[in-house]
């Protein structure tokens, strides 16, 4: 079951300088940074309500972030849903005809398992799957 609007994932180009925007736009400091390298991503979160911002900067040149900066220009990266159980929501949208960008779930940010589903199967936006890690994930890549 999708739960919650967990967060959006707005892509810049100079983290360090959308920080301080976003703590002045927000009225608020940021509540953690974590870098994934997995995905060459340095992040820094908001909590808005029941909901967060992400804003992500890429650290490698084969980050999605960079190339996404690079061809598109910043903003809306990708829409992120909490879900109660995501391997049973990943296998739902498989047989529902949606691109899966990954087979099983994967390390996210923030203490989460995520999974994400291709733009082109979601009208232009890419989606992401994320569901908190419990102590009997500690197995997953
Ligand atoms: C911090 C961890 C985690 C969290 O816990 O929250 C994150 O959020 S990590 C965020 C970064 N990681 C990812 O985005 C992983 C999933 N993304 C991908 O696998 C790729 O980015 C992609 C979506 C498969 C695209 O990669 P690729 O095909 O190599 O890039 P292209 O530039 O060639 O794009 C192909 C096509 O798709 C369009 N596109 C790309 N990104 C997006 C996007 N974010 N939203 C909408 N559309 C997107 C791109 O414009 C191309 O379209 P066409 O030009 O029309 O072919
Ligand atoms: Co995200």
């Amino acid at each position: 079951m999708f739960t919650n609007l967990e967060h959006l994932g707005l892509a810049v180009n100079d983290l360090e300088a959308a920080t301080t925007l976003y703590t002045t736009l927000l009225g608020m400091e940021p509540y953690k940074r974590e870098t994934v390298e997995s995905e060459g991503v340095d992040t820094v979160f908001f909590k808005v309500g029941g909901s967060k911002i992400e804003l992500l900067g890429g650290t490698t040149p084969e980050s999605a972030i960079t190339k996404f900066v690079a061809k598109k220009g910043e903003g809306i990266h990708h829409v992120a849903f909490e879900v109660s159980d995501i391997r049973a929501e990943m296998q739902r949208l498989r047989e529902a005809g949606f691109t899966l960008l990954n087979e099983q779930p994967k390390r996210g940010a923030d203490n989460k398992l995520v999974c994400f589903v291709h733009p082109k199967s979601a009208h232009g936006v890419l989606v992401e799957l994320c569901q908190e890690i419990t102590s009997s994930d500690l197995e997953v890549d």
